[in-house]
């Protein structure tokens, strides 16, 4: 594995299986990339193709409507992070334009009454979906057993991470329990021809804010990853079926910067509508992360206080509309922006 390439492709199979000297490769490569970037990829999950397959196949579906239709189940009416989100409502990266992106946010169908709804916990409550598309039902259906999926295969990738910081396999289960994830599906339209490099983005650098995210992306390239060791921007080649997996601000923390959140963004420079489905995986919001063991020297003081990961994530959340708020004010943005909420 040479360092400044793009995130290795690694074989997930051997944590489902029984050879005990693949599983410890497994455990070895993906301590390597958390060390260095955070980022790998992996095949050999057992997420079936056709759920993949039909989960993307929606939310073509979706973003192919009328932008009045989609219009109807905007994201900012709501305060928990459902539904809609229109092209250039975000700016991840200062100093370019509004991203050239648009989005569905989906994530556990939290009733009113639930205490999370009560309590207002981070991004908890209903889901909002456009009841009068056609076929809402499947997409319904299809995309909630996809959110299950993604789900289960966060809890395996976090039992292999685990065990690279030599802990059991089940050391994150309260963290995972009642845990709070974003499904978030993307559609990039082809950014023109004549678009300045310099500032137009998909979406803008930016690093993810929850433990870890899963991204599977289609077959249209643009993802990038940077390479502290060489200042450059790497391409992450879509590889059917496989997931980028990537941590989060919260996990790097959680680790005393161990290990990594790194810096990605996207320009679809491919001339083709690209669209990917990345999840979020922020965990149990009321957990309290404080300092990994194996995460320090002998005697050496924990970076952080111990912070909720509610907390934990928020902290990212602010920082970032921060970011927003400067270049709003200093940039005469050539795309509205319509929304201010900040969510990666
Ligand atoms: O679309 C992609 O490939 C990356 C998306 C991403 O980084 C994000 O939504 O945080
Ligand atoms: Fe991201």
């Amino acid at each position: 594995m040479t360092i400044a390439s793009a995130p290795p492709i690694l074989d997930f199979s051997a944590f489902y299986g029984d050879d005990e000297a693949a599983k410890e490769k497994l455990i070895n490569e993906v301590r390597e990339c958390c060390l260095h970037n955070g980022f790998f990829q992996i095949t050999g999950h057992q997420v079936p193709e056709e759920l993949q397959q039909a989960v993307l196949n929606n939310i073509k579906r979706f973003f192919a409507l009328p932008q009045e239709e989609k219009d109807k189940i905007l994201k900012d009416k709501n305060t928990w992070n459902r539904g809609y989100e229109k092209i250039g409502s975000q700016i991840l990266e200062v100093g370019t334009a509004p991203d050239l992106k648009e989005g569905l946010y989906i994530g556990e169908d939290i009733s009113k009454d639930h205490p999370y709804f009560v309590h207002k916990k981070l991004n908890s409550g209903p889901n909002v979906w456009l009841e009068t598309m056609p076929g809402i039902d499947e997409f319904k259906a299809v995309t909630m057993a996809y959110y299950q999926a993604m789900h289960a295969l966060a809890r395996d990738v976090l039992a292999v991470i685990a065990q690279t910081l030599d802990l059991d396999p089940s050391y994150f289960k309260d963290f995972t329990t009642d845990a709070v994830a974003t499904l978030r599906c993307l559609h990039y339209p082809p950014q023109p021809a004549d678009s300045d490099e310099k500032i137009s983005r998909g979406i803008g650098a930016h690093t993810d804010f929850g433990a870890i995210t899963l991204l599977m992306q289609d077959e249209v390239d643009g993802l990038q990853v940077y390479e502290k060791t060489t200042n450059e921007w790497l391409d992450v080649a879509p590889t059917r079926g496989a997931y980028v997996v990537n941590l989060g601000n919260a996990f790097m923390r959680w680790s005393n910067d161990r290990y990594i959140s790194n810096l990605h963004r996207v320009i679809n420079k491919s001339g083709k509508e690209r669209y990917s489905i990345p999840f979020f995986f922020s965990g149990n919001p009321d957990y309290i992360i404080e300092c990994l063991p194996n995460c320090r020297e002998q005697g050496q003081p924990a970076k952080y206080p111990p912070i909720t990961v509610e907390e934990a994530v928020k902290s990212s959340y602010q920082q970032s509309y921060a970011a927003a708020e400067v270049f709003k004010k200093t940039t005469a943005a050539p795309v509205a922006v319509s929304s201010t909420a900040i969510v990666a």
